[in-house]
């Protein structure tokens, strides 16, 4: 799975690979010029070609050493890069309750910090094993070379290094594991908590969430520091295994040098080796427990597959990084449905006027298979003009007709029709390029205030822009934010009900067929409910608007008022007819009384 990140990179992967070798070939070759140094100097030579020659080897080493790490780096940006443009595609493609099922804060781990992980891994200590592999075969060839004796006593604890991997680098992989998700578990909270934290605060619960964030911080600490604990113990035991070797070959070496088996020279090169075997022993350790991270990591990273996508071309795959294709498919998509959202000027009206622009023909729909379903069997015909209103108790399934409509849910059986064309047969950008959708929660979407307004339709003109805002009463508004349109829209500088208005605004600028209403439950201010009044009357002399309404005047306005109760139309047609015919309707209406006399 690493490997299918890091693939796409391979002539970069084999470049560093190459100038890692060339680093440490001259590593290697640097005892045998000490050799060479001390024999000199024994015999009272010039010393000065084997000076050159380190010299020279210190030189190119240091700039090959620079180079591989500057490649290195960016490979390692490239792989970050690359898997986080495939999460966010993937983000972006995938059904919208599959994605909304799984924590923000998860998602925001796995986008962030998970990658950096797995660039560590698939670039720096995939290179790094291969090259601190070959440099320890090297180190002990040329040390075979020099003194076959010494070697066996250094090999012994090579060894010992060796078993210690084998034991414990499949524990550090499921530790590792552990404390990836817990410190996922803890981005959760932390993100749960600021998000809620007028009600935390309100509630004085801030102990309560204070003691539940910090258990996750010490059950990340916990797995943490498991996890530096038996990385700790294989650091120690190989280092502990090389100090042991230098010792040996120290004594054992001055044995045979005492015997004449073995020059001085030879020793203190062979010695230089034994060094030199830490930093390739060194350089195992860590990119082995390194790579065990960046699995962890690919692992979770990998999970994001598991997201179903809204259409065969969004299904972006992230562990296939050599697979372009799909990424592309994705990307070209998305850029199509942005084109698509720019609504034709003078769209021509389609010769059948009679056709309604929507029509819900016996549609259920569930949200998980094998539960009772939330919308059953309904029936709803909406004209190209006019105002329906969707009313009902709380639970009802108001919203979820909206989210048929908007192709965030299929329906299990029945057809929903754009203009006569059946929902199968067209794409979800083809759907949703017809409606323009303001949400109960009205969310914030990241950017100035200008952008959310425009990115439903970024062609809108400055002077449409200021009329919608005039037209909702935002103008004033706006005009004393320190930036105007271009003031970042945040949680704070805009009331509540001010960014309902600008939703409002972003839904007229979209120009739609269909508006898509769901009123807020609280009450909105007077300018607020009187804009929103105003512009679904004037929007549906031209063009349809669907609300799920939560106030009288919405209702007493409407064309057609359906009444849900547990997922079924249980009364249809104008305020006076629902008055004589449906008790709910009587209820509900004199709920709405008391609330509007409130
Ligand atoms: N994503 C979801 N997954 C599972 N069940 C859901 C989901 N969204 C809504 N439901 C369930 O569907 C039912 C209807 O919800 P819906 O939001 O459509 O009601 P509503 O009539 O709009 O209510 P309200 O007026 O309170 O907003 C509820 O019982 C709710 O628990």
């Amino acid at each position: 799975m690493l490997w299918s990140f890091a693939r796409p990179h391979l002539p970069a992967l084999l470049i560093a690979l190459v100038l890692g070798l060339a680093t440490s070939a001259m590593a290697l070759i640097s005892p045998l010029v000490t050799e060479w140094v001390l024999q000199t100097l024994a015999v009272a030579g010039s010393l000065r070609d084997p000076v050159l020659v380190l010299l020279g080897l210190l030189i190119v080493g240091a700039a090959v050493g620079w180079f591989q790490w500057v490649m290195l780096g960016r490979l390692a940006e490239d792989i970050v890069y690359d898997a986080r443009r495939r999460m966010v595609l993937r983000y972006l493609g995938s059904r919208v309750f599959a994605l909304l099922e799984r924590s923000p804060g998860e998602l925001v781990t796995r986008v962030t910090s998970d990658t950096v992980l797995l660039n560590q891994a698939a670039s720096t200590s995939i290179i790094g094993l291969i090259n601190g592999a070959i440099t320890l075969v090297g180190s002990i060839a040329l040390m075979a070379w020099l003194d076959f004796p010494l070697l066996a006593a250094t090999l012994g604890a090579v060894l010992v290094v060796l078993l210690c991997f084998t034991v414990l680098v499949p524990r550090i992989a499921t530790i590792e594991e552990k404390a990836q998700a817990a410190l996922a578990d803890l981005g959760t909270e932390v993100e749960g908590t600021v998000r809620s934290i007028k009600t935390v605060k309100s509630s004085s619960a801030e102990h309560a969430r204070y003691a539940s964030v910090m258990s996750h911080a010490a059950e990340s600490r916990r797995q943490s520091l498991r996890s530096v604990r038996i990385q700790a113990a294989a650091w120690t035991i190989t280092g502990a295994a090389m100090e042991l070797a230098i010792i040996v070959v120290l004594g054992f070496g001055a044995y045979r040098v005492s015997t004449g088996d073995l020059g001085i020279p030879t020793l203190v090169a062979f010695l230089l080796y034994v060094w030199g075997l830490m930093g390739p022993m060194m350089e195992l350790t860590q990119n082995l427990t390194t790579l065990q991270s960046g699995l962890a990591a690919a692992g979770r990273i990998a999970q994001i597959e598991q997201l179903p996508v809204e259409s065969a071309e969004l299904g972006v795959r992230i562990t296939e990084a050599a697979d372009e294709g799909s990424l592309l498919r994705a990307e070209r998509q998305l850029s199509a449905t942005a084109v698509e959202r720019r609504p034709e000027p003078q769209a021509p009206e389609p010769p059948n006027a009679a056709i309604p622009v929507l029509k819900l023909s016996g549609v259920t729909a569930r949200y998980e298979p094998h539960t009772p379903p939330i919308v059953e069997d309904l029936h709803l015909t909406v004209p190209r003009a006019g105002h329906v209103a969707l009313v009902g108790s709380s639970g009802a399934g108001k919203t979820t007709v909206l989210n048929l409509l908007l192709r965030f849910l299929e329906p299990d059986a029945g057809v929903i029709r754009l203009g006569g064309i059946p929902y199968q047969q067209l794409s979800h950008a083809e759907v949703r390029r017809a409606f323009a959708y303001v949400e109960q929660e009205t969310p914030v979407v990241p950017g100035t205030i200008r952008q959310n307004l425009q990115f439903s339709n970024p062609d809108a003109s400055q002077s449409e822009v200021e009329a919608v805002l005039e037209r909702l009463h935002l103008a004033e508004k706006i005009a004393e934010l320190p930036d105007g349109l271009d003031t970042r829209l945040t949680e704070t500088n805009i009331s509540g009900g001010q960014r309902q208005r600008i939703a409002l605004a972003r839904a007229l600028l979209a120009r739609p067929r269909v508006m898509l209403l769901d009123e807020a439950t609280a009450q909105v201010d007077g300018v607020t409910e009187a804009a929103i009044q105003q512009t679904i009357a004037e929007v549906a002399r031209t063009s349809a608007v669907v609300t799920v309404a939560h106030r009288l005047s919405t209702v007493l306005d409407a064309d057609q008022i359906l009444v849900m109760d547990a997922g079924r139309v249980i009364g249809r047609g104008t305020h006076q007819e629902l008055m004589e015919t449906t008790a709910l309707y009587r209820d509900l209406v004199a709920a709405l009384r008391i609330e509007a006399r409130r």
